[in-house]
């Protein structure tokens, strides 16, 4: 049996490649995606070695994250529950292609993950693997063996020789990338009580942050955000400038109660601050330069898009549908949103665009002004006919036989 283990390095993927050479006479090779998460990845692969990994891949995914997950829902506006901007579902789907490709190349029988039972991502993991190659085997370590805590893990742990990093002592379960943070439980689960400033990983908070603003142009070309301050630069550059600068300002903290795909719901706490101004910045720039119903439509798309998403459909044929509406609409998308940064705050200060739909000769109130005044009256005349019709039939209705 061969196995090809999602392998994020951290206690649970360390344990589960111990235990799935044991527990299925496997050999097991690892696969760790880069995506910008924290956690070094110069010893991951001899930490993996160490515990009997027979290969190990360790792949920089960042550019291809950002260009063809997280700039395709940022040009949807893609947000869970009105905040949560996705850093941890926009990943899993990447991860688990590269995964089913590597398990191809290596003709292995099956491909495993230590995500937990009654997350979501284990239906990320399952949906995109089901997607991509329905034959493949899905083993879940963390759903199937025995151990019922983090301590029975560090216990396994000490007895099999895995070393334990620091970071598997922390109280909370923690997922970062260059999108964005994720800080679950442990003190967390006390939906009663604010977060303690400890469990941000990145950001200052908004009430320490310097009380000198700081003003960014942000240039974007169809949808994409492309220049910082009119310097063209690569995606990963910009957004980890902007994660810079937006942590510093204390921009990007999210605190939310959120409904899982599997019923539930938890508490989780977010930092995405390059998330928070480039959500914010294309936006702005959506409402120069797209007309009102495409703007309120594509409202609805964003809703049914972050939904797909968070539950796991990312290789969904409706997912690739609305990516061809969506790439539609951002043709036009040109422009630059300048914003201003301060203790936590996004102000936009300007916003320009060769397609800019906002004429200023029709809305200024100046009295000399484009607008035909006098056309309003009958335009208001026609659009309040159903209600003036309606009213009329109201004088005739009697509001006793109701309640009969
Ligand atoms: N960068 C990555 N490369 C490969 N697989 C990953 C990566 N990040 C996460 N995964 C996979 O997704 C699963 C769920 O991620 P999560 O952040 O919950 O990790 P975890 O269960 O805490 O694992 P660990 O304790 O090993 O960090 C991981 O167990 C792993 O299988
Ligand atoms: N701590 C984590 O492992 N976070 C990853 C998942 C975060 C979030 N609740 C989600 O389901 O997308
Ligand atoms: N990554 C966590 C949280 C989640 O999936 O919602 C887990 O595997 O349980």
């Amino acid at each position: 049996m061969k196995i090809v283990l999602a392998y994020s390095g951290g206690l649970d993927t360390s344990v589960a490649l111990k235990w799935l050479q044991d527990k299925y006479s496997a050999e097991v090779i690892a696969f760790c995606a880069n995506i910008g998460q924290f956690e070094p990845l110069d010893t991951i692969g001899s930490k993996a070695k160490q515990i009997g990994a027979s290969k190990v891949y360790i792949e920089d995914l960042r550019e291809e994250y950002l260009r063809e997950y997280v700039f395709k829902a940022l040009k949807a506006n893609v947000v869970y529950e009105g905040q949560y901007l996705l850093a941890a579902p926009l990943g899993r789907p990447l991860i688990a292609k590269r995964l089913v490709e590597i398990a191809q190349q290596e003709k292995a029988n099956a491909v495993a993950h230590g995500a937990t039972g009654k997350g979501n991502d284990q239906v990320r993991f399952y949906c995109s693997i089901a997607a991509l190659n329905p034959d493949l085997q899905i083993i879940a370590p963390v759903i199937e063996w025995e151990m019922k805590s983090r301590d029975d893990e560090i216990e396994y742990a000490r007895t099999h020789n895995i070393e334990i990093a620091v970071s598997a002592a922390k109280p909370y379960s923690i997922d970062t990338n260059i999108w964005g943070t994720s800080i679950e439980c442990g003190v967390l689960d006390n939906i009663k009580l604010p977060p303690p400033n400890e469990v941000y990983q990145i950001t200052t908070s908004p009430l320490l942050a310097p009380d000198e603003p700081h003003d960014v142009c942000i240039g974007f070309e169809q949808g994409i955000p492309v220049s910082l301050d009119g310097k063209v630069i690569p995606p990963i550059q910009l957004v980890s400038e902007l994660n810079t600068l937006g942590s510093k300002h204390g921009v990007g903290r999210i605190d939310i109660l959120e409904n899982r795909v599997v019923g539930i719901k938890t508490r989780g706490i977010y930092e995405s601050p390059a998330g928070a101004i480039l959500h914010f910045a294309h936006k702005e720039l959506e409402n120069l330069v797209l007309d009102r119903d495409l703007l309120h439509y594509k409202a609805q798309v964003a809703q049914q898009y972050s939904e797909l998403v968070y539950y796991g459909l990312w290789f969904s044929p409706l997912r690739e549908a609305l990516d061809v509406f969506v790439g539609y609409t951002q043709s036009r998308v040109n422009g630059y949103i300048t914003l201003r940064l301060y203790k936590g705050n996004l102000i936009v200060l300007n916003r320009d665009s060769e397609y800019a739909m906002y004429d200023h000769s029709l809305s200024t109130y100046d009295v000399e002004d484009q607008f035909d005044h006098k056309a309003g009256h009958g335009f208001s005349y026609i659009w309040s006919m159903p209600l003036r019709v309606k009213s009329k039939t109201d004088l005739k209705w009697d509001i006793s036989r109701v309640n009969q």
